[in-house]
């Protein structure tokens, strides 16, 4: 019975499991987390890293361990592998003047953002890196002169896992690769040209693995107590520990959910992701849809929203009630919140490209202005974007035979209850489980016991759950959602306005 861990460095927290490898069965779990912040010094997620392997009962144990990670987010590190500042992660908005640049440099109009779309996949948003690169050579030159690499979260754990062994050791896979904006999912080459337009000159960036090929091997050291024993088969045979290539967050959960041909994941965590597992690559020049690779040599055409889970948590806070009572309010008024809508850009958008936009609330009423209305405008607006972003999968080729709702808010009775209506068709919901983990750790039983394809692990039991369609709610979200006010800097800082989190 051969062990493999997966670890989920996602935004809020790290979360790591321990698996059977050939069966996929749980044998124990563990999780710490992770500070506030769109920016954050990446030592933070490896101590995070190490709380939740020892709550997970260590890795003494096991042969292989992957790491899946928030995706986008830059570290940047020097000559002697330091890193250089806070990483900005992939909800910090403060490079989307920068994104308008790149965009703008390469052609006029929709001959930019094509451009973009055809090179790399995707158009410039402050999300991506490359953004961010362009971001920090013009507002932190000093910090811009030390870079020698640029790596992304997953694969700067990885490589500390490996014992920081220099740079020219880090490694990436696909999955996390595509979402640079300078590598290609198309060609599965790097374009150097284009991380030297962003940031002015080339930098080292980690290797691109295939999807099972081996990243290298723990160092022991760098864990707890020092070098451990290995015990049982360690890395079949060797007495090691290996590690996957490890990938972005959604490539994991759509390997830990077993997503295939037909199945749309709708992932409800910090943000809001809506993905398809496809065997060509998305170019939409639109900007929707990121044509991201996935974890298993095909491709992950993505949408992404900043605005999901939070909702949920903002308006418990503004109800002061918890999340299960905000559920049960939700559930206590009408479909369609008899009007009351809430467009929910809490942290700017990303999907639409919004990042100075802040979220409001239309459609106020002596009878809407109660907490049980704005408890379902929070669950409505939240889905009505993600329900956006699934259209706009449909209108780039996907197929929807199923939707499947993962994610922290599909534990929402309220979430897994409206989402059918919004949606306007059935969703099925897995067991609350962490499947960005999951899918890690069926990559490091991949990467240990070989083969062309994953092992096929345990399906697990969904419940499906069915409601008629109201395409109502819908048509009024669509009605309110460009009427935005912009953010205002915090008093005191008139140069932040558009920065986040504040
Ligand atoms: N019962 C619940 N109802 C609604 N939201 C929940 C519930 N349980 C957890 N969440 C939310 O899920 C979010 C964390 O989800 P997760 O997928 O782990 O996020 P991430 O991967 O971005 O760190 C938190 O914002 C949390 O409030
Ligand atoms: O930016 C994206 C996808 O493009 C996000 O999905 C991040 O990968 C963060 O994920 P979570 O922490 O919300 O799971």
């Amino acid at each position: 019975m051969p062990l493999v861990a997966g670890v989920d460095s996602s935004t809020q927290s790290c979360k790591v499991v321990i698996r059977d490898a050939e069966t996929g069965a749980l044998v124990r779990q563990g999780r710490a987390p992770h500070p506030d912040g769109t920016e954050v010094d990446p030592r933070a997620w490896w101590d995070a890293l190490l709380a939740a392997v020892e709550a997970a009962g260590g890795l003494a144990d096991v042969v292989a361990v992957s790491v899946a990670g928030q995706q986008h987010g830059m570290v940047c590190l020097d000559g002697s592998g330091e890193v250089v500042r806070p990483a900005l992660l992939w909800n910090d908005t403060r490079s989307a003047d920068a994104a308008r640049e790149l965009i703008a440099e390469a052609g006029d109009g929709e001959a930019g953002r094509r451009f973009w779309a055809d090179a790399v996949g995707l158009v410039p948003v402050a999300s991506f890196t490359a953004t961010k690169l362009r971001w920090l050579a013009r507002h932190e030159p000093e910090h811009a002169d030390r870079v020698a690499a640029v790596c992304l979260p997953h694969d700067w754990l990885t490589w500390r896992l490996a014992g920081a062994p220099g740079l020219a050791a880090l490694r990436t896979d696909r999955g996390d690769a595509s979402g640079t904006g300078y590598w290609s999912p198309a060609t599965g080459q790097y374009r150097p040209d284009l991380l030297e337009r962003a940031f002015g000159r080339v930098v080292e960036v980690p290797t691109v693995l295939g999807p099972a090929e081996r990243a290298g091997v723990l160092d022991p050291a760098v864990l707890p107590g020092g070098p451990a024993a290995p015990v049982g088969a360690a890395g079949p045979g060797s007495g090691e520990i290996l590690l996957g290539p490890g990938t972005g967050d959604n490539a994991a959960a759509a390997l830990g959910v077993g997503a295939g041909p037909g199945d749309v994941v709708v992932s409800i965590g910090t943000s809001g992701t809506v993905f398809a597992v496809a065997d060509t690559p998305a170019a939409d020049a639109g900007g929707a849809v990121a044509g991201f690779a996935d974890a298993t040599g095909r491709f992950l055409p993505l949408v992404c929203t900043l605005n999901a889970a939070r909702v949920l948590d903002s308006a418990a806070t503004l109800l002061g009630v918890d999340l299960d009572e905000l559920s049960a309010l939700a559930l206590d008024a009408p479909p369609g919140a008899d009007g009351l809508v809430m467009v929910p850009y809490l942290e700017g958008e990303r999907t639409p490209d919004r990042p100075t936009a802040t979220g409001s609330v239309h459609g106020l009423t002596l009878r809407t202005a109660t907490p049980a209305h704005l408890a379902r405008a929070a669950v409505e607006g939240m889905l009505c974007a993600l329900a956006d972003g699934l259209d706009a999968l449909v209108a780039q080729g996907a197929t929807v035979e199923r939707v499947i709702l993962v994610g922290g808010g599909a534990r929402s009775a309220a979430v897994r209850r409206i989402a059918p209506q919004v949606f306007g068709r059935p969703v099925v919901v897995p067991p609350p489980g962490e499947y960005v983990a999951d899918g890690a750790a069926r990559q490091a039983a991949w990467v240990a016991l070989g083969g062309e394809q994953p092992p096929t692990w345990a399906v697990q039991d969904t419940e499906e759950y069915v409601a008629e369609p109201v395409p109502a709610i819908r048509q009024r979200y669509a009605e309110a959602r460009d009427h935005v006010l912009d953010r205002v800097a915090p008093a005191g800082k008139p140069d932040e306005v558009g920065a986040p989190g504040e």
